[in-house]
């Protein structure tokens, strides 16, 4: 019995942790279809309230003439400790504990009325009820409208087809214990309620067949038939009852008088005394908590299969979101150092290949850099009229005697000049990239997505350490634009004197005095700083990008998070709990996923340890 007990008491939690859950039945294969209830049938004033209320002792349904019931009712009987007060919770009005049962009685006929208004109208919107009583064993019960034949005043037509049709969506599910209540006063071949169990059950294999009534039977006839299971087969043996009558009611005889009273008529019958201990209202809650506590044992291997595999899902889904994160500050650091390696390890891709992007950065040296250095104003500098202009400024009150050493020089600094414009262009060209790198790997980087604020650290230590190479690469380039000015290929200008004078009507030798002031002498002069500065710029060209690989690129490769992790190292616990804060929506969903879990599996905790007692 203690075993019996613990086992229905375990269905009622997980019934009760399923409804908390939002579990209700329905689609698919959920808890709730898995377990097993007792469904009460019958026809219209067949006994049904009244059997239902003898299995739980109490006098709490509402009662009338007509359909009292029009909602399913769905009964929870959790038997408590000896000695503990009697009450009632229902799921609508939970922390609310009734004490008087008839309060009971009409916030059932309130909550009803509530869905279905007062007319008499059904609804299969069910009202969940609890009744906790030293006095019940552990079951679930629903009570279903009586089937009826015709509609009543106010009724629509189809209530006789409705009723049937909801009663059925009960009793057909497998899962499902039929309590078909007959009374003895009818012939049991009309019966309402056996009807409808033999369509959805014909093996009777979870029928109960009971008899109520049995006093109100005409004097000479007795249902020994129906009772020892001639009339009609079922798997399970008839039950007969004697409820109380109208009379009792209205003289307000109470449950355990009207059980005593039972017993006694069984007892004394002369008809059915060979059957006595088998019969009443007690003996059938007996009945059907022995029959439940098979089924449940049945049940057991595909219950924790379901368990497991709600499990399995929800750790999946745990996986999917990531785990919570660890508290110690040890654990802590090393989970930012993954999460920084993992960044590094997207945009290391990036440069290296494997991942687009680092394409563009030579795309600046083939492409952008080339076209800006052409565009430098080298014509507009070397022009004939700057050439002289320069020529003649650094020459001063003193013309030049033989070749204008000071203009040379002027003019090929000024050009010079103009190499710092693309230079720098490139340098910021290519940190442009970088950061748009660093952006993206940040997006791409999976182990990152719960951690926003993380993200943010990362980025702008990773765009700090990009600015601080962007400032080391342009000094460097700036450097190399200026060494072309300290120190002139002297070279060249040797070369340039060998050279015989190529222009028309001039003379082959070194040009006189007179000559050098003339426009073909600046033309000339022009020529060669083109010339020089076109040599320069081949040099440049070249340099420039190596300069900037060296000073950017390498170095966002090789150190882009060393500042970081220096930083990192000297933080406190709270801090570093601070950087691994998420998107609290997604920390709602981990801790209700959690709590899930936690429930599914103390079940099967709960379910185990009772499967192998
Ligand atoms: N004498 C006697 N009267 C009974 C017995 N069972 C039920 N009654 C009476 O029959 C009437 C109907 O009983 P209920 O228990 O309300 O029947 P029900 O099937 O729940 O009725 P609805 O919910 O209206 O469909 C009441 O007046 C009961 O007192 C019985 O075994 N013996």
């Amino acid at each position: 019995m203690a075993t019996m007990e613990s086992l229905i008491g375990l269905v009622n939690r997980i019934q009760r942790a399923c409804t908390v859950l939002g579990d209700h039945g329905g689609e698919g294969l959920s808890l709730w279809e898995a377990l097993p209830t007792v469904a009460v049938v019958g026809g219209q004033s067949s006994g049904k309230s009244s059997v239902l209320e003898s299995v739980v002792g109490r006098d709490f349904l509402p009662r009338g003439s007509g359909i009292v019931t029009r909602r399913p009712l769905v009964l929870q009987l959790h038997k408590t400790d000896r000695g503990q007060t009697e009450y009632a919770e229902f799921l609508h009005a939970p922390k609310r504990k009734l004490t008087d049962f008839a309060a009971v009685r009409k916030e059932i006929a309130d909550e009803t009325d509530r869905i279905t208004g007062k007319s008499k109208q059904i609804s299969n919107i069910p009202i969940h009820l609890s009744v906790y009583s030293p006095n019940v064993v552990n079951l679930t019960l629903i009570d279903l409208p009586g089937l009826t034949k015709v509609a009543v005043e106010g009724q629509p037509d189809t209530i006789v087809e409705d009723i049937e049709n909801m009663v059925r969506s009960y009793v057909e599910k497998p899962n499902c214990i039929i309590l078909a209540i007959s009374p003895a006063n009818q012939d049991i071949a009309t019966s309402d309620a056996i009807k409808l169990a033999r369509e959805v059950d014909p093996s009777g294999d979870r029928t109960f067949g009971v008899v109520t009534k049995l006093d109100l039977m005409d004097k000479g006839t007795n249902a020994l038939d129906v009772l020892e299971g001639r009339s009609y087969r079922l798997q399970h043996p008839w039950v007969g009852i004697v409820n109380r009558s109208q009379a009792d009611i209205n003289r307000n005889v109470d449950m355990i008088a009207a059980r005593r009273k039972e017993r006694e008529y069984f007892e004394t019958s002369p008809e059915y005394g060979h059957l006595a201990s088998k019969m009443g209202s007690e003996y059938l809650a007996k009945l059907l908590s022995q029959h439940l506590e098979l089924v449940i044992r049945q049940r057991i291997p595909s219950i924790i299969a379901l368990i497991n595999k709600t499990i399995d899902e929800l750790n999946a889904e745990l996986d999917r979101i990531g785990r919570p994160i660890a508290v110690d500050s040890g654990a802590q650091l090393y989970t930012i150092l993954e999460l920084c390696r993992a960044f590094d390890r997207v945009f290391k891709e990036h440069l290296d290949g494997g991942r687009p992007g680092g394409d563009r950065i030579y795309g600046v040296f083939d492409h952008q850099l080339p076209a800006a250095l052409k565009k430098l104003p080298f014509d507009r500098h070397l022009s004939l009229r700057n050439v002289q202009k320069v020529v003649s400024e650094a020459d001063g009150y003193q013309p030049h005697l033989i070749a204008p050493e000071q203009g040379y020089r002027r003019l090929i600094d000024g050009s010079i000049n103009y190499f710092k414009g693309p230079a720098e262009a490139s340098v910021d060209a290519v940190h442009m990239v970088l950061k748009e790198l660093v952006r993206k790997s940040i997006v791409a980087t999976e182990e990152l997505k719960r951690f926003p604020s993380l993200q943010a650290d990362i980025a702008n230590a990773a765009n700090e350490s990009l600015e601080r190479f962007r400032e080391e690469s342009r000094r460097t380039v700036m450097r190399l634009v200026d060494m072309e000015s300290s120190y002139l290929t002297v070279e060249f200008f040797r070369k340039l004197h060998l050279e015989p004078e190529k222009t028309p009507n001039s003379n082959p030798n070194a040009p006189n005095a007179a000559d050098r002031y003339s426009d073909n002498n600046f033309r000339r002069i022009g020529a060669n700083v083109s010339a020089y500065i076109g040599m320069v710029c081949d040099t440049l060209k070249n340099t420039i990008p190596k300069a900037v690989v060296h000073c950017q690129v390498r170095e966002a490769k090789r150190a882009l998070l060393n500042n970081f992790y220096v930083q990192v190292g000297r933080r406190e616990k709270e801090q570093l709990g601070a950087m691994l804060d998420e998107d609290p929506a997604l920390m709602e969903k981990r801790t209700a996923i959690a709590k899930r879990l936690e429930l599914y599996k103390s079940a099967r905790d709960e379910i185990d340890a009772v499967a192998w007692k």
